[in-house]
C-alpha cells in the first residue's frame, strides 16, 4: 500500500482517489496500535505502518513524563526494508529539541538546515544529521486534552511534507494518542495490590514510587499546570514571583525551577525576609566593608554577591522593608550591587525568584509595599493553590511521606487505613502541605511496628488544627469546604500556643501544630504582639 509515497519532487503527496485506501490504513493502524501493551510495541507497529504507507524511514514515539519533565524516546530506522532500532533514551526535555512542540502542543517540522543547526546543541541530532536525515516532523500527542508526548517522523532521502500529508499526519497522531493514552491508563490499574480492602497500598506504579529528582508530588490539573509554567520559564532569566499560603509548596517549587536552569551547577540561595531584622537586611542582602558601621568588624559578602551566577530566593518578599524595596528594584534592573561602606558597585549575574503569602496588591494599596517593584517582581507569576482545592493531590503526598519517613526510620509500612485516606482528602489542611507532612510523620513514628499506618480518623482529627466534627464522619454526604483559617487570626495562634504549652519549636510544637515554618510563626507572633512566654507554665 503506498497510496502516499515520496515522489520524484521529493513531496510527500496522497493520490487523487486513494481516501478510501487512507480510511482502511487508518482502521488498520488503529487496531494494531490499540493492542500494543508496551511503549517499544507501539513504537514499533507505528513505525511498520508510517514505512509501508508513507514510505518514510526514520519513525520516533516520544513519551513525557512531566512529574519528571523527561522524555522517553524510541527511535526507529528501516534501512534496505528491514526496521531496526535506531535510538532508545530517557532525556530531560529541556536537553531535546521538543520544549516548543510540547509547550504549544503545535506540529514543528525541522528541514535539513534546521536538522544541522540544532547538531550542535543536541548530540541525538548530530548522529541523525550525521546519518544524512533530510527532514524531520514532530507531531504533539494529546489524548483528552493531555499531553502525552509527540510522533516522530522523518526521512533520509530529501523529500519533504505537502499540507495533505501533514493534515493526514495530524489524524494518525490523534489515534495513536489514544491507544497511548489507554496504554498508560490500564498500567496505572493493574498495578500490583496486596492490601486489604480497608486499606490503601501505599506502593504502586505511581510516580512517587521513584520519587522525580525535584519531589514535586501532585498529579492535579493545577500541579500539572504550575510543573508546565516551572518548564517554560526555568531556562530563562525571567523573575517569578510565586504566590500561595503557607505552606504549599513556594520553596520547593523556587528549587525546582533553579535545579532545572543553567544555572543549577551553583546552590539556590535562599533569604526569608521575615526571619532578618530589618536594620540588618540590607547587609544580609548586598554585604558591607569593614567598619561600614558600628559592629562591622569584617568585611561580608552579602546574598546578591553568594548568588552570581545562580538564583537568589527572596521568600516573604511581603516583608521587605518600605525603606529597602527602591534598592532591591535598582539592583534588578542594573545587576549591580554596591556593599554597605564601599564606593565601588560590583556586577552580578542573579536570577531572583521571589515568593509570598501575602496580598501584594492589597499592600501596594495601603503604601507597604513599592508597585514599581511589585511589577519588576511579577515578570513570570506562579499562584500556587492551597491544598484543599487540589484535594486529589492528597492521596499521593501523603503516601510520599509515609515512604518518606518510613524509609528514615526504617519502617516497613503497607497501607493506610482507607477511612482515614478517605477523611484526608475532605480535611481543609489550613497548613496545607506542611501539616499533612507533620501528620503523617507522626504517625508514622507512632507505626513502631510497621504495617498498617498507626492513623485512625479519630487520631488524625486530634492531629490536625482543623478538628471541629463538622468536617467528617459524613463521608456518603457531600463536603462542604470549609474555610481556611486566615493566616491572621489571632485565636488560632493563642489556642496553638495554649494547647503545647507555649512551645513554639519541634515536633510538638505550636509551629508544627499549626503548619507554620517556626521563624513565621515567630513573626506572626510578634505582629499581635503576642508573647509564648505567657503560655509556658511557671515553675513556683
Ligand atoms: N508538591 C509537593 N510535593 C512534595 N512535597 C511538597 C510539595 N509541596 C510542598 N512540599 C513540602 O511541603 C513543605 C512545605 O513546602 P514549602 O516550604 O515549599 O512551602 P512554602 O509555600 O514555601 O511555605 P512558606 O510560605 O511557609 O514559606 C516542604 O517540606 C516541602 O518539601
Amino acid at each position: 500500500m503506498t497510496a502516499i509515497h515520496c515522489n520524484r519532487d521529493g513531496l510527500y503527496s496522497v493520490e487523487d482517489g486513494h481516501d478510501h485506501d487512507f480510511f482502511h490504513f487508518l482502521v488498520d493502524l488503529t487496531d494494531a496500535v490499540i493492542a500494543a501493551t508496551d511503549i517499544p510495541c507501539l513504537a514499533e507497529k507505528t513505525a511498520d505502518y508510517l514505512h509501508e504507507f508513507f514510505g518514510l524511514d526514520y519513525i520516533s514515539l516520544e513519551t513525557y513524563e512531566p512529574a519528571s519533565f523527561r522524555l522517553n524516546v524510541q527511535a526507529i530506522r528501516f534501512e534496505q526494508g528491514k526496521r531496526r532500532l535506531y535510538n532508545s533514551f530517557s532525556k530531560p526535555l529541556h536537553a531535546t529539541l521538543l520544549g516548543a512542540a510540547l509547550r504549544k502542543q503545535e506540529k514543528i517540522l525541522f528541514n535539513r538546515n534546521a536538522i544541522l543547526s540544532n547538531a550542535a546543541k543536541y548530540p541525538y541530532v548530530a548522529r541523525l544529521a550525521g546519518d544524512g536525515l533530510q527532514v524531520l516532523l514532530y507531531l504533539p500527542l494529546v489524548s483528552a486534552g493531555n499531553l502525552l508526548g509527540t510522533l516522530g517522523v522523518g526521512s533520509f532521502k530529501p523529500c519533504h511534507f505537502t499540507p495533505e500529508t501533514m493534515a493526514l499526519l495530524n489524524r494518525i497522531s490523534a489515534r495513536l494518542a489514544v491507544a497511548l493514552d489507554v496504554m498508560l491508563s490500564h498500567r496505572k490499574k493493574t498495578a500490583p495490590a496486596s492490601v486489604s480492602p480497608n486499606e490503601s497500598p501505599i506502593t504502586g506504579d505511581n510516580i512517587e514510587e521513584t520519587p522525580p529528582p525535584h519531589h514535586l508530588i501532585g498529579h492535579s490539573v493545577a500541579i500539572q499546570s504550575i510543573l508546565q509554567q516551572i518548564e517554560i520559564v526555568a531556562s530563562s532569566n525571567a523573575t517569578v514571583l510565586l504566590q500561595g499560603e503557607t505552606g504549599t509548596g513556594k520553596g520547593l517549587i523556587a528549587q525546582t525551577i533553579h535545579n532545572l536552569s543553567d544555572r543549577k551547577a551553583r546552590d539556590m540561595v535562599k533569604m526569608n525576609c521575615t526571619a532578618i531584622p530589618s536594620e540588618l537586611m540590607e547587609s544580609e542582602l548586598f554585604g558591607h566593608e569593614k567598619g561600614a558601621f558600628t559592629g562591622a568588624l569584617n568585611k561580608r559578602i552579602g546574598h546578591f554577591e553568594q548568588a552570581d551566577k545562580s538564583t537568589l530566593f527572596l521568600d516573604e518578599i511581603g516583608d521587605m522593608p518600605l525603606d529597602l524595596q527602591p534598592k532591591l528594584l535598582s539592583v534588578l534592573q542594573e545587576h549591580q550591587i554596591r556593599r554597605l561602606g564601599s564606593p565601588h558597585t560590583i556586577s552580578v549575574d542573579v536570577r531572583c525568584i521571589a515568593a509570598t503569602n501575602c496580598d501584594l496588591v492589597a499592600k501596594i494599596e495601603d503604601k507597604t509595599f513599592r508597585s514599581d517593584l511589585f511589577y519588576r517582581l511579577n515578570v513570570f507569576p506562579i499562584t500556587v493553590p492551597p491544598l484543599r482545592e487540589r484535594a486529589e493531590d492528597i492521596p499521593s503526598l501523603a503516601r510520599f511521606f509515609i515512604r518518606k519517613y518510613a524509609r528514615e526510620m526504617n519502617r516497613h509500612i503497607t497501607g493506610i487505613p482507607s477511612e482515614t485516606l478517605a477523611l484526608m482528602t475532605r480535611l481543609p489542611w489550613p497548613g496545607n502541605i506542611r501539616e499533612l507532612e507533620n501528620v503523617m510523620e507522626r504517625a508514622v513514628i507512632l507505626t513502631s511496628q510497621g504495617g498498617v499506618l498507626n492513623l485512625s480518623p479519630e487520631s488524625l482529627l486530634s492531629y490536625t488544627t482543623q478538628n471541629s466534627p463538622l468536617t467528617v464522619h459524613a463521608s456518603s454526604q457531600p463536603v462542604v469546604p470549609v474555610p481556611a483559617i486566615p493566616e491572621t487570626d489571632k485565636d488560632t495562634l493563642v489556642n496553638a500556643l495554649r494547647e503545647t504549652g507555649g512551645q513554639i519549636g519541634g515536633k510538638t510544637g505550636a509551629a508544627a501544630r499549626l503548619g507554620l515554618k517556626r521563624t513565621t510563626l515567630l513573626a506572626r507572633l510578634k505582629r499581635f504582639g503576642i508573647n509564648a512566654d505567657d503560655f509556658r507554665q511557671k515553675s513556683s
